[in-house]
């Protein structure tokens, strides 16, 4: 268990597909007191869109096309954030494939908690996690981090 954990500020990154940006927008209006908590940061064109909605400083990386995905990936990798939503669209295949589901996949190697869908998402900002309380699930971060694979 580090300090990482605990800390009451969290990283959030949020991304979203195209088709699945209202959603987002939605979600994050209905939870903007609790965002506003932590630090924000997102994809170019859902980091535009939520922070004209929210009215909240949201640090914007490159479109997800042009390598934002993999942008959030690397800083994922350099434990520099600590809670990814990612609203990606199952219904369409993007251009960028490889690099959406590189994202997801560097976010359970480094197992930091992910939410896909408004549900999971809800969960997520509401729990002790967020608010820097410890929670069983971590208690073995480390060593899963350093596990031997
Ligand atoms: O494509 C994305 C994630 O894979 C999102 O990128 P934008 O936020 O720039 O639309």
């Amino acid at each position: 268990m580090t300090q990482k954990q605990l800390k009451a500020n969290k990283t959030i990154a949020l991304v979203a597909h195209d088709h699945r940006k209202d959603d987002l927008i939605k979600w994050a209006i209905v939870n903007k007191e609790a965002l506003s908590q932590h630090s924000l940061l997102a994809t170019g064109t859902t980091g535009r869109l939520l922070e004209e909605s929210l009215g909240l400083p949201v640090k914007k990386l490159l479109s997800g096309p042009l390598g934002g995905d993999q942008q959030i990936g690397a800083l994922i990798a350099q434990s520099e954030i600590d809670v990814l939503i990612f609203f990606w669209d199952p219904m369409e295949a993007q251009p960028h494939d490889p690099d959406v589901k590189a994202l997801l996949r560097v976010g359970i190697v480094w197992n930091i908690p992910m939410a896909c869908d408004v549900a999971t998402a809800d969960f997520l900002i509401s729990s002790p996690y967020m608010k820097g309380t410890y929670t069983a699930a971590l208690t073995d971060y480390d060593a899963y981090k350093n596990r031997k694979v």
